[in-house]
């Protein structure tokens, strides 16, 4: 290695992950670094654009790079080495279920204000309204037109302000027509969904999964390839336990569990300036202690999440009392997921690398993966 490559891996060697801890070299986020006339290109094993976590490190690599005269070249690459599949969604780079115990505890809306909130975090993203019995993605977001066909008769996914967004709902000739679907149909419909749905290059595919813990959650999180899954609750008892029965259910197959969002949490009274908690208080945190499983965030009862389609969701309001809160929730979901996709990158690479290989003196590759 020359004075110079040492130099550079002593500097990425102190760079920490700051969710993980530790060093990214150790980790092994770097797949290759390429010196080249002044400038060091450097591949990534990170899968979570514009996640805040990433974004710093990102950042932090850069200057790392300036520190010893290179000019940067940041590339994000990974693939099946790094325990991503490649081949049932291979433009959509993750796949995000929203799931809940119960009806009607708000898994809809925080799916659409995630699916917003990525959007507005500058990511490309589509939102798969997977609850194909009662279909309400359509009067959650904004959403602008109907669905359009291309000429091998695929369907083309409107959008909702730069959200894709796809749903049972469009298909359905009244509005309120249930969907009267069972079990292989249901699977069917799905499949189809994913296979004839001309979704472009998503960073994030976030799916509304039905709701409750049965047959239909579980096909569509075993034939997608989700990356994590977000559950939703209230603080009543009969939520948190509906929500434990789910967590067990994702776990029990594999799926990573993100962990829960606690909707409705709490109410400000806008008249007295009081705080009520009209769901009762602490459920959430007791699922956290007892399962040992991630809190997301908080979000109150505010009539800017009961959105009927006219309006952008909270997370997008910028006059919204709830915009911050709505904010804070969705990109510490995209921090959590970043964690899970590096510690995947770090567990799957341990075992395949020599220890203490250095990147930096690897054999060059040529960079192919979109630039940070
Ligand atoms: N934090 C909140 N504050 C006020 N209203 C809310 C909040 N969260 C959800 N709502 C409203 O509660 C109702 C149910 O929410 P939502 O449709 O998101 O729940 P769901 O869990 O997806 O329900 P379903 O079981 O029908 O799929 C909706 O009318 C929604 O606008």
């Amino acid at each position: 290695m020359t004075e110079l490559e040492d130099e550079l891996e002593a500097r990425l060697r102190e760079i920490e992950d700051p969710i993980v801890g530790e060093d990214i070299l150790s980790m092994q986020l770097i797949n290759d670094v390429e010196i080249d006339d002044g400038t060091a290109s450097i591949s990534l094993a990170f899968n979570t654009p514009f996640a805040p976590a990433e974004l710093e490190l990102g950042d932090e690599i850069r200057a790392a790079v300036s520190d010893v005269g290179l000019e940067p070249d940041l590339y994000a690459e990974v693939g099946r080495e790094h325990g991503f599949d490649e081949e049932v969604m291979p433009n959509v780079r993750n796949v995000v279920a929203v799931a809940s115990g119960k009806g009607g505890v708000g898994k809809t809306t925080v799916a659409a204000n995630l699916a917003a909130g990525l959007d507005e975090l500058g990511a490309r993203v589509g939102l798969l309204d997977a609850d194909i019995h009662g279909p309400n993605a359509p009067r959650v977001l904004p959403v602008e037109e109907q669905p359009g066909v291309t000429p091998d008769e695929k369907i083309v996914p409107p959008t909702a302000d730069g959200v894709k967004v796809m749903s049972m709902g469009f298909l359905l000739e009244e509005e309120d027509d249930p969907a009267i679907l069972r079990g292989p149909m249901v699977n069917n419909v799905m499949t189809h969904f994913f296979e004839n749905v001309e979704w472009g290059a998503l960073d994030y595919l976030v799916v509304d999964l039905p709701p409750g813990t049965g047959d239909a959650s579980l096909d569509l999180v075993q034939t997608l390839p989700v990356a994590g899954v977000v559950i939703v609750t209230t603080p009543q008892e009969m939520a948190v336990d509906d929500a434990r029965k789910g967590l067990r259910l994702f776990e029990k197959h594999e799926t990573p569990v993100l962990g829960i969002v606690e909707n409705m949490s709490r109410y400000h009274c806008p008249s007295c300036g009081d705080e009520h908690d009209p769901f009762g208080r602490g459920g959430a945190e007791e699922m956290v202690e007892s399962y040992d499983v991630e809190l997301l965030g908080q979000l109150p009862i505010h009539e800017d999440f009961g959105a009927d389609g006219s309006e952008l969701p909270a997370v997008k309001l910028d006059a919204s009392p709830v915009q911050d809160a709505a904010q804070s929730v969705m990109t510490d979901i995209a921090d959590r997921l970043g964690e899970v996709n590096r510690l995947k990158v770090a567990d799957m690479l341990e075992l395949g690398r020599e220890e203490d290989k250095s990147p930096v003196d690897e054999s060059p590759q040529s960079q192919s993966g979109p630039k940070l």
